[in-house]
């Protein structure tokens, strides 16, 4: 991680959306239902939610591919709203953006892709080779630049992509899925780079997805749509360690912990004699910047204690994760779960298994 959300929570704003809305002719609902967000400089920010919840919408707004049909945009704190057609030219040189498809030009070579929008700009070709060698540089592709991009990887060509979106050395990038039609290794390679240009660039990368790995790699902080809607926001590593909204729950469910099948088949609600044990969650949410004290759960619990599932992630440098204990003692799950609250950040009893002999 980069900046950690107190570093850009201190910075200023930059891209503001006040009471946005957007209704497409026709359409029942609206797409965007008054959205209330302030995209901080320099942060990489994240937009998820189910498919249909309007993260293209709101991020197709930000460049006025979209016209809202009510509420502000504001970037640096003026409204773009409306920008006449030169000044939305200068907008969207301000604001570069990538594709899923990547939407490069077939029958143009590496250097001629990122060379276009410098060629309509009327930039002369001396000032052009230099800068397409510059960010081809800068993209680690200076040795595909007379290739085709038949010739290239999904990963090379998305760099091609990002190449032609910083010609004009934009300072905000919009990111469309720009990993999801990518194999992992190309996307982690892709991520790197576009962490690489926030860092060295100062950009401020604004981006939809639908891999959560994409949002706990790169991201600062989330938003969360349901049918227009902000249900959720917040720094990534409170979102995706506490999720609040049942969407934010189901979106994150693969990453959630989910208790294995052999698991749910040996609970009990109840005690069942002399052999049950309580099987204790303790829920790291990062909150608390706490890290799990092995001989605190030891000492706290009782040596009968075993870690029967769960596991700790870190995101922006806090612990985060359940560890799924069972509890081998004869007190009252009230007085178990009292006595656990000062281990984890969350604690909660799940039933009861039979005790190990
Ligand atoms: N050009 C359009 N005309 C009419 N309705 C549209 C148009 N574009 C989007 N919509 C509708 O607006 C809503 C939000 O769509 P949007 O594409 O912003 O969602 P999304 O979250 O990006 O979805 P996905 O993950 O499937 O790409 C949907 O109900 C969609 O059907």
């Amino acid at each position: 991680m980069g900046r950690y959300a107190a570093d850009i929570e201190q910075a200023a704003t930059h891209i503001r959306l006040e009471a946005l809305c957007k209704t497409y002719p026709g359409a029942p609902e609206q797409a965007l239902a008054n959205i209330n967000l302030n995209i901080q400089r320099g942060e990489i920010f994240g937009i998820i939610g189910r498919s249909g919840a309007g993260k293209s919408s709101l991020l197709r707004t930000l460049n006025r591919l979209e016209q809202p049909s009510g509420g502000r945009v504001l970037i640096d704190g003026v409204d773009i709203g409306d920008y006449d057609e030169d000044l939305l030219v200068e907008l969207r040189r301000r604001v570069g953006m990538i594709f899923q498809h990547f939407n490069l030009m077939s029958a143009k070579t590496v250097r001629e892709n990122v060379a276009l929008p410098l060629k309509v700009a009327g930039w002369r070709p001396g000032e052009i080779e230099r800068r397409v060698d510059q960010l081809l540089d800068l993209v680690g592709l200076a040795e595909k630049r007379d290739v085709y991009p038949a010739q290239l990887s999904g990963g090379q060509k998305q760099r091609v992509g990002i190449a032609r979106a910083l010609v004009h050395d934009p300072e905000i990038l919009l990111c469309d899925e720009a990993t999801s039609a990518l194999d992992p290794e190309s996307t982690q390679a892709i991520l790197a780079l576009l962490r690489d240009i926030n860092r060295r660039l100062g950009l401020t990368i604004v981006l939809i997805t639908h891999e959560m790995e994409v949002i706990h790699e790169i991201c600062q902080r989330v938003v969360v749509l349901e049918r227009g809607r902000v249900v959720e926001e917040g720094p990534v590593w409170r979102v995706f360690g506490d999720p609040r909204h049942e969407v934010t729950r189901t979106l994150l469910g693969t990453r959630q912990h989910d208790l294995p099948e052999d698991l749910i088949g040996r609970i009990r609600q109840k005690p069942n004699g002399e052999h049950s044990a309580l099987l204790l969650d303790l829920h790291f949410t990062g909150a608390s910047l706490r890290e799990p004290d092995l001989s605190a759960i030891a000492r706290t619990l009782g040596t009968g204690t075993r870690l029967l599932h769960g596991g700790i992630d870190r995101i922006q440098g806090r612990a985060q994760g359940h560890l799924l204990l069972s509890v081998d003692s004869r007190e009252p799950e009230a007085a178990i779960i009292e006595r656990a609250r000062e281990l984890a950040d969350k604690v909660g009893g799940l039933g009861y298994v039979a005790a190990a002999r």
